[in-house]
């Protein structure tokens, strides 16, 4: 199988059956063998039609006399795959983006005429391409929401966070390629030795500029099949998500929940902070998801973690008044995160609209287990002030004995005097996070 076949193979997964891309992409190229060229051309393909998916739509349909949601799923994303090479990757020829687009349509559509098709808008673009129509900037959020290929109502909601310089700035941002940074773990190896192995298998790794044991890789492949993953060396994790952790100030002999903990990353940050010294309950609601945390767990031989299913919506007898600290990193709109999951922009807004109530029905109950004198670190992966600065006023109107507390983190966030923050990924250079660090008072019950 091609590169371009495992890419729209995907791209037609994610319209049928809403699958997740950088899943199905690895099921495919670990199904097909791609080699490592062919994986990293299916993956750029792939990842850079779904992040200029509104653009690409905008041209193809003035191209075509056909409505684009009309056309069989295999047909539409061919035709993107064809325009985004023509567009963006400048050094395949032209020639090759059509042929190549009109052979995969033959072979995969119903329509004997659907090939012709392909051919004829593909063609007719090519002829173009220096004069496509110039887009409209009269409205800036309409512009930029197009250019960018992020929906209106999420470039609007931004626009009034962000000036418009910073605001372009996030949205070129989140259509970048991802480095791949890891933590070491640092309960069993050194940061060098895990450097010096890594290299060995083949990858660049560089010390992240400001978050110490933290390594940022360039030619990695496939991470699992090294020997620095099997013996449990390093997992991997954005600088981001470490700081939430490093946020609780979390010391050895603790006890600690991380209520929403799948697959475990900031768990296993929490468990390398405390030197895997104290109790560390790792839950999450879904059952086939507790196994994820213990084969992660296991792989990096961290003893302190136990993993279990529960609702942290749900009270859980014996457990209040128990946590030194409990982690609340809560399911959200993921938002900030689109760097890595391109399509979790084109959720449609009103499934986003529940999750502020799910979230405070999450950290009101949660709170109950924190000890007096203890902290609850509450965080999102998301930038929508509903989703973080709301519910954290939300909580504080009604839960009179907590308050925030500041945090200091390394790099350039330093003093958080007010205990909350929004690490924003065109300033940090990092994915997009929000944290809030409450400490319930002594003499509260
Ligand atoms: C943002 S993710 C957590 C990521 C994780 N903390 C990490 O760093 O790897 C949110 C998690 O909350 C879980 N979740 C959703 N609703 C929940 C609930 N009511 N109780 C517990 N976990 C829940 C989801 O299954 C998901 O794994």
């Amino acid at each position: 199988m091609s590169a371009r076949e495992a890419a729209l193979l995907t791209l037609v997964a994610m319209e049928r059956q809403k699958a997740w891309s950088n899943g199905h992409l690895k099921k495919v190229i670990q199904e097909q063998r791609l080699d490592r060229r062919d994986a990293a051309l299916a993956t750029r393909l792939c990842f850079g039609v779904i992040q200029n998916r509104m653009l690409l739509d905008h041209y193809l349909q003035q191209y075509s006399a056909m409505k684009l949601s009309k056309m069989e799923s295999k047909v539409r994303n061919n035709l993107r795959l064809g325009l985004y090479q023509m567009l963006f990757m400048t050094k395949i020829p032209v020639s090759a983006a059509v042929s190549e687009g009109v052979k995969l349509t033959k072979k995969h559509c119903k329509n004997p005429r659907a090939g012709g098709m392909v051919n004829g808008i593909l063609r007719n673009l090519a002829r173009h391409l220096d004069e496509l129509p110039t887009l409209d900037r009269g409205n800036p959020v309409a512009y930029l929401s197009l250019l960018y290929s992020h929906p209106q109502w999420l470039v609007e909601e931004w626009s009034q966070q962000l000036e418009a310089g910073e605001l372009e700035e996030l949205l070129r941002w989140d259509n970048s390629e991802p480095p791949v940074t890891v933590q070491v773990n640092t309960c069993r190896f050194q940061t060098s030795q895990v450097a010096a192995a890594l290299e060995e298998e083949g990858m660049t790794v560089t010390a992240h500029p400001w978050l110490p044991d933290c390594l940022v890789l360039t030619g990695t492949g496939d991470l699992t099949q090294g020997r620095a993953w099997q013996t449990g060396m390093f997992y991997p994790q954005d600088p981001a998500a470490r700081l939430a952790v490093l946020a609780a100030g979390l010391l050895p002999g603790n006890k600690v929940l991380d209520a929403c903990a799948a697959p475990g990353g900031k768990s296993f940050a929490a468990a390398m902070t405390m030197g895997d010294q104290g109790e560390l309950y790792a839950c999450d609601l879904h059952a086939h998801k507790k196994a994820l945390i213990e084969a992660g767990a296991a792989r990096l031989g961290l003893g302190s973690i136990t993993a279990q299913v529960l609702d942290a919506r749900k009270p859980r007898k014996g457990w209040e008044g128990t946590f030194d600290t409990v982690l609340a990193d809560v399911p959200c709109s993921g938002l900030g995160v689109i760097r890595k999951k391109p399509e979790i922009r084109y959720k449609p807004q009103e499934e986003l609209a529940g999750l502020p109530a799910l979230q405070g029905e999450i950290l009101d109950n949660v709170a109950h287990y924190v000890k007096p004198g203890g902290v609850l670190l509450y965080s999102t992966c998301t930038l929508r002030p509903q989703e973080n600065e709301a519910v954290v006023r939300a909580f504080l109107a009604s839960h009179g004995g907590f308050s925030l507390e500041g945090f200091r983190l390394p790099g350039p966030m330093g003093e958080q005097p007010e205990g909350v923050c929004t690490l924003w990924p065109q300033r940090l250079g990092t994915d997009g996070f929000f944290l809030a660090k409450f400490r319930r008072r002594e003499d509260h019950d």
